[in-house]
């Protein structure tokens, strides 16, 4: 399914942090390159031992993303398995996550998060077109390689990370916790993830990227979380109706009514001149 990487061709360096059930370090694989040794820098994704029994989905979700190669998705490198060790190797990003990248007060213009917003609705065209299901959209998965300057008018880079360990091995309070980005209908059945779940995170991440990287629901309870979804609640809109209306079209409730989101003129400054926001587009669904 991918490509084996010998422990031994590895170099750690520092850690970068936690994530859900992993550890991640900065690192180097080394290969032979034309009859030459080579360093490439590499972030390596370390599985934690207590989720051993979740490899094979960890490596699933590793797969998946090295399976198809697409200029917004993460590039994997492939794994490496020594003893008790999962380790799944990834291209280095250089500004990590974007949720961190945007809560740091990197003060970033409109046009920038709707640059960043394109981006990603581009890479889960391209996942819908393969009709494969990414099932953890959120800004933290959402890696910055390129800052763009806006005095040079360079604009920025996103790749879309892997999705970690599919939400059906998860406890159900993993899965609450991940409220308002998991769409409703996974709570009932996280083993049934369908496009129209990956439409839903994307409403939830665009409200992250216009909201400075501030999670939205940020600090509530399970509890609270769960009624968010029980009393069809939706997430406080944006002061920009387009966005606004985009994102309740993602998050809407009554999914599997035709899930186009089509193709919207966004003006916040209500010149007329504003820019065409390509965004998700789910063909009508099949029935
Ligand atoms: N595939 C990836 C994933 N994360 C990074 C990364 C980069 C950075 N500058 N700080 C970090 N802090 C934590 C992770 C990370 C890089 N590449």
């Amino acid at each position: 399914q991918f490509h084996m990487i010998k422990y031994e061709d590895l170099k750690w360096d520092e850690s970068l942090g936690q994530g859900s059930f992993s550890r991640i370090f900065r690192g180097t694989k080394m290969d032979i390159r034309d009859g030459e040794k080579r360093e490439t820098e590499v972030l390596l994704k370390e599985l934690d031992g207590l989720h051993k029994n979740c490899w094979e989905s960890f490596f699933e979700a590793a797969s998946l993303m090295s399976q198809i190669s697409h200029r917004h998705l993460l590039l994997v490198y492939g794994v490496s398995v020594f003893g008790a060790k999962n380790i799944m190797v990834q291209e280095f990003v250089k500004y990590g996550a974007l949720d961190l990248y945007l809560k740091r007060g990197r003060s970033v213009s409109v046009s920038w998060k709707l640059d960043v917003a394109k981006q990603l609705a581009s890479a889960l065209n391209f996942l819908e077109e393969k009709n494969i299901v990414h099932g953890n959209i959120c800004a933290k998965n959402l890696l910055l390689a390129r800052e763009g300057d806006p005095s040079q008018g360079s604009s920025p880079f996103i790749k879309l990370s892997d999705p970690g360990i599919n939400v059906a091995f998860l406890d159900k309070d993993v899965i609450l916790d991940r409220i308002p980005w998991v769409a409703p209908e996974v709570l009932e059945a996280p083993d049934n993830l369908t496009l129209e779940c990956d439409k839903w995170s994307f409403g939830a991440t665009l409200w992250e990227i216009f909201n400075n990287g501030n999670a939205p629901l940020r600090g509530w309870d399970l509890d609270r979380k769960r009624q968010f979804y029980e009393t069809f609640q939706q997430l406080p809109p944006s002061q920009w109706t387009e966005l606004a209306d985009l994102i309740s079209q993602c998050m809407d409730y009554q999914a599997g009514n035709f899930g186009s989101v089509e193709l919207c003129r966004y003006d916040p400054l209500g010149d007329n001149t504003g820019e065409l926001v390509a965004v998700k587009k789910l063909q009508p669904n099949k029935q």
